[in-house]
């Protein structure tokens, strides 16, 4: 039963710790799964995002090739100072998100721009794209950094080209501003949640502008990233990472123009991100934890009830333990004579039969012995009843011990007499176990003032038989009798004295009486 308990606790951990498992594992997986599924959402929007970009950047390339054609070799009449106006005004309203076209001279001075700015104080010579038109004889577009428009004070980058001469030599440059503000717009548009963000860097890892907008973010160095060492072996991917302009943790999706060197990052804020998926863990882990909490009031009532059966089963078991001694007791009890604690007389009866047939079979000896204490009334009328039964019980253990083999029996057969069974005995063999007896008693030496003996002496009748295949009981009786009667003459013949029954003879009911196998 043991077994059984053990058994069910460990049945009982094993399931709560799979369930508890099972359930863990498929919550890490969906957080997995999620993750992947954000991951690959806001991967297309980075790319959508970029193409824009890409868009802008390619339509104001066009417009500025086109502007070099013209102005390259221009004289700057005042006709044909109005006219690449007017041009620059037309290209600034298809390009939409332009603040302004500028052209300048090879000192940086504004020659020309598509909106009516004041033209003094307008040197451009220390700005980052005109520094390197300057440098670089490269007619490649360049997109500068984030700077402040010195005529309408708004945040802008510059996509720029340089201007050459009919020598090849620098003449100035032709930029188009692009306002922040129109991207931030567009950003502005779409749902990245409260904690979304969304970026434009250039490729060296100098940020142009980031939605939200903080002024303080423009032109952070962020090259140290480990976005940067991910963009330097392939052209987008992603990761969860803590920004350090606000500490929030983000999913990011970033991807790198494969034709210009820019960056464009879209980052949605990580718990907000999770958010659906914690719920659904969350009530996910409360069901499992119900059900655990069921299987496991469940099991201990299974366990507590294993244990009670246990109980009663073991309670059960000692009680028929107990039952069985009773029982045991009661036998004993029913078997043997209260005063002497020898066999009574049913047990006598029983034996004596039982140990007929048994030597039929075997075709053994068997002897019976009958004792009787000599002069015992007179005994009991000089030291009284109760020292009477002293005596006899003092003469039973003296019988008891002469007793050596298990099957041997001695009993008392009424009164004062006392009868041996002998099992596998044969005449010679009883005579020994008799005369042991009786000298045994001498030495014992019980006194008996009423005996001539002076002592307490028995007389002894034997009589042995092996027994025919006739009826057992009357075989028993016939052996008795024939005991009986030795013991008379051990009697008649003056007491204290062993007397052995006649050769057999066959009596009047045709059985075979005792007789001297021996
Ligand atoms: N104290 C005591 N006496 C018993 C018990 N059973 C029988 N007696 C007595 O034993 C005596 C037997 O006496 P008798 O049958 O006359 O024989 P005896 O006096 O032994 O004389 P013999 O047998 O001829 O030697 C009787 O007085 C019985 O009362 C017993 O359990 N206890």
């Amino acid at each position: 039963m043991k077994r059984g308990i053990r058994l069910a606790s460990f049945l009982l951990v094993f399931i709560c710790l799979s369930l508890a498992l099972l359930t863990a594992w498929q919550i890490w997986f969906s957080r997995e799964r999620a993750i992947r599924e954000l991951n690959v959402a806001n991967l297309n929007l980075v790319q959508a995002l970029d193409n824009y970009t890409e868009g802008v950047i390619r339509q104001s390339e066009l417009v500025l090739n086109d502007l070099s054609e013209r102005v390259q070799g221009a004289d700057f009449s005042p006709q044909e100072q109005e006219r690449i106006r007017r041009l620059l005004q037309q290209q600034t309203q298809v390009l939409g998100l332009a603040n302004a076209i500028v052209i300048y001279d090879t000192q940086g001075d504004r020659l020309l721009a598509s909106s009516s700015a004041p033209q003094s104080g307008l040197n451009a010579a220390d700005r980052a794209f005109f520094i390197h038109h300057r440098d670089d004889p490269s007619t490649d577009i360049f997109i500068g950094p984030t700077i402040k428009s010195r005529i309408t004070g708004d945040w802008v980058f510059t996509v720029s080209r340089r201007l050459n001469d009919a020598d090849g030599g620098f003449a100035g440059a032709v930029a188009v501003t692009l306002g922040v503000e129109h991207f931030l717009h567009f950003y502005g548009g779409l749902d990245l949640g409260e904690h979304g963000s969304m970026s434009l860097s250039s490729s060296a890892g100098l940020l142009l502008f980031r939605q939200p907008f903080r002024e303080q973010d423009v032109g952070l160095d962020w090259s140290d990233s480990p976005v940067l060492q991910i963009l330097r072996e392939k052209h987008e991917g992603t990761s969860i990472q803590t920004s350090r302009i606000d500490g929030i943790e983000r999913l990011y999706a970033f991807r790198r123009n494969e034709r210009l060197p820019l960056i464009t990052v879209i980052a949605v804020g990580r718990a907000e991100a999770l958010a659906a998926w914690r719920r659904d863990a969350e009530l996910f882990a409360a069901l499992i934890l119900l059900l655990l909490l069921a299987i496991g009031v469940i099991g201990q009532r299974l366990i507590l009830d294993i244990r009670r059966r246990s109980r009663m089963e073991q309670q059960l078991l000692s009680a028929r333990e107990e039952l069985l001694d009773a029982n045991a007791r009661l036998e004993v009890l029913a078997s043997q004579d209260a005063l002497t604690g020898l066999a009574n007389r049913r047990s006598f009866d029983q034996t004596l039969e039982v140990e007929i047939r048994r030597a039929q079979r075997r075709g053994s000896p068997l002897s019976l012995m009958l004792l009787d204490i000599d002069l015992f009334k007179r005994y009991n009328d000089r030291y009284g009843h109760v020292a009477g039964d002293a005596c006899l019980r003092a003469v039973a253990d003296v019988l008891r011990q002469c007793m050596r083999r298990p099957g041997d029996l001695a009993a008392r057969y009424g009164g004062e007499e006392l009868a041996v069974i002998l099992p596998n005995v044969d005449s010679e063999g009883a005579q020994t176990v008799a005369r042991t007896f009786l000298q045994a008693l001498e030495q014992r030496h019980l006194a008996h003032q009423g005996s001539p003996f002076q002592r307490v002496t028995v007389s002894a009748g034997l009589a042995s038989l092996i027994p025919s295949a006739e009826d057992s009981s009357a075989q028993a009786v016939a052996l008795i009798r024939s005991a009986d009667q030795a013991l008379y003459r051990a009697k008649s013949n003056g007491r204290n004295r062993l007397e052995c029954a006649e050769a057999p003879r066959r009596d009047a009911s045709g059985g075979d009486s005792a007789s001297h196998p021996g």
